[in-house]
């Protein structure tokens, strides 16, 4: 029976590792870290992440195929092919501080790979890192060894988005491997290839050589961004000129050129990915001397603060240019809908600037809880991404922050609200009962522009919507 170790039970190894066991009914794969915590509770009925399909996928093959450990030595030491999903996360301090890929918990899974490994392996690259990182692991794996291991290294990329990531690891636009040429580096391709063609056509597998895989993942990250990004500055055009940002992006996705993925305006694009990966692609083109190129995508970057720091202005200057002592109700405060990650999500920008103007926050997501909030907002100098046990507690809570469970606790007495996710239950809020029981004027400032503006005006409201024509309030300015 072929064995499977998945370093790193996060977002990424979790999923991806349910999802090949229960398509591999005859592969034993074992995932295992460092994190105690999170172990536990991917063996208990309370798995540590929340994405829409998953408990039915760890059900039907926990116990049978698929194993939650943190005895991280054994199943590597049993493992013919190693997937490695741990935190890379944006170095915090030294060489590259603020921008390069910190990879740390790559080379001590590494290291710890040719600690005990006794017979040939495969080792997977699952998580994002920076091109030619599979050079570096080779010489620690090489100079590590005992004498007569072999080690293929192979580039898998992954990419899954959170809130999909069932539908995404069944359904892939496509798998990407990245190999060693030669008969070794092919064979290894093929032995990946062999287990993910028992459930994806083949003609959606693509392979390439490592570097090529290891970079089209940051390419990847950087063009959805960027196009994000795009319609974002658009969006602050739109507010300027009473265009309406979604017939824009309507008319765009009608161009087979440009497509209709990634138009949504919002209050900017926020999770574990995207801002980290484009800061290391930046990184990597600053140390190759491509200063143009690195400075092209730090502009992306640059228009997602904007967009932060433009809405947080928005909310002020509209409520008679102070928020202080005034209650804002916040909904949703996850990056986006159907998943209950924080990491770098806006709603932490915006509500430190709301603070900031000594506002008083009473926020409601459906799937974050309280402390992760207090925690969030508490923190300074944020490791975002780092594993969880080395991140700080919260030894602070926010005292302007109630955390409350539902939105019409939320907004009673408010003097406005912020959408900062899209949840799906937002849409379906009877915004006539909120209206009646908060202060007035009612302001609302729909950050992800999932409400009918029009109908909010007419119950009364003063609404600001990303990227649409403005309020005809009077403190609504034409700029922000
Ligand atoms: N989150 C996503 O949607 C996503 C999608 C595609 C790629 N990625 C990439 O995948 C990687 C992991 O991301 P994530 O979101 O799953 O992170 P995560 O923090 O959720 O999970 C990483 C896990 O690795 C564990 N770990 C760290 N070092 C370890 C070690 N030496 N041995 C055993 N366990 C160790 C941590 O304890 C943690 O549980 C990153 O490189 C990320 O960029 C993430
Ligand atoms: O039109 C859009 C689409 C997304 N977003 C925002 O962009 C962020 C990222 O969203 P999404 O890409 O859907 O989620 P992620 O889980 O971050 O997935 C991205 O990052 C992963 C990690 O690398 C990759 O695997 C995925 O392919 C890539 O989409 C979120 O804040 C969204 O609200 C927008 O503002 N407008």
């Amino acid at each position: 029976m072929v064995k499977i170790c998945g370093i790193g039970a996060g977002y990424v190894g979790g999923p991806t590792m349910a999802v090949v066991a229960l398509k591999c009914p005859s592969i034993e794969v074992a995932v295992v870290d460092i994190s105690h915590s999170r172990i536990s509770a991917w063996n208990s009925k309370n798995l540590p992440i929340y994405e829409p399909g998953l408990e039915e996928v760890v059900k039907q093959c926990r116990g049978k195929n698929l194993f939650f450990s943190t005895d991280v030595e054994k199943h590597v030491y049993e493992a013919d092919i190693i997937f490695v999903s741990v935190n890379t996360p944006t170095k915090a301090r030294g060489l590259g501080a603020g921008k390069a890929a910190d990879l740390t918990y790559w080379e001590s899974a590494a290291r710890m790979i040719a600690d005990v490994s006794q017979s040939n392996k495969i080792v997977v690259e699952k998580s994002t890192v920076p091109v030619r990182t599979a050079e570096a692991i080779g010489r620690i794996l090489a100079h590590n060894s005992k004498k007569g291991i072999k080690y293929q290294i192979l580039s898998n990329p992954e990419f899954l988005s959170e809130g999909t990531a069932i539908q995404d690891l069944l359904d892939p636009d496509r798998v990407l491997i990245g190999g060693n040429d030669g008969p070794e580096g092919h064979e290894a391709i093929q032995k990946l290839k062999d287990i993910y063609a028992n459930w994806v056509p083949e003609d959606r597998i693509i392979t390439t050589n490592l570097w090529s895989a290891e970079l089209s993942k940051l390419a990847d990250n950087a063009f959805l961004a960027q196009r994000i990004s795009s319609i974002n500055a658009m969006s602050a055009l739109c507010e300027a000129t009473s265009a309406e940002v979604s017939q824009v992006s309507h008319a765009l996705s009608k161009n087979t050129k440009i497509g209709p993925k990634f138009l949504n305006a919002s209050v900017g694009f926020g999770g574990s990915c995207f801002q980290k990966d484009i800061l290391n692609l930046v990184y990597i083109c600053e140390s190759n001397g491509l200063v143009e190129v690195a400075n092209y995508w730090k502009e992306v970057i640059k228009v997602n603060d904007y967009q932060k720091s433009r809405f947080v202005n928005r909310v002020v200057t509209s409520m008679f240019n102070t928020v202080s002592g005034k209650k804002i109700a916040v909904l949703g405060f996850a990056f986006k809908k159907d998943t209950s990650d924080t990491r770098k999500t806006p709603a932490i920008d915006v509500c430190k600037g709301l603070l900031g103007d000594g506002a008083c926050l009473s926020i409601y997501d459906p799937q974050v809880s309280e402390e992760q909030i207090q925690k969030d907002l508490s923190m300074n100098n944020v490791e975002w991404d780092y594993p969880i046990h080395l991140q700080p507690m919260s030894s602070t809570t926010v005292k302007q922050v109630n955390v409350v469970s539902d939105a019409y606790e939320a907004t009673k007495d408010a003097h406005g609200i912020c959408i900062l996710t899209e949840w799906d239950e937002f849409k379906a809020i009877d915004y006539q009962r909120v209206f009646d029981n908060m202060q007035k004027p009612a302001f609302v400032f729909d950050g992800r522009n999932i409400l009918n503006v029009d109908k909010l005006r007419e119950t009364g409201f003063i609404v600001y919507s990303i990227g649409r024509p403005l309020d005809l309030w009077q403190n609504m300015p034409q700029q922000a």
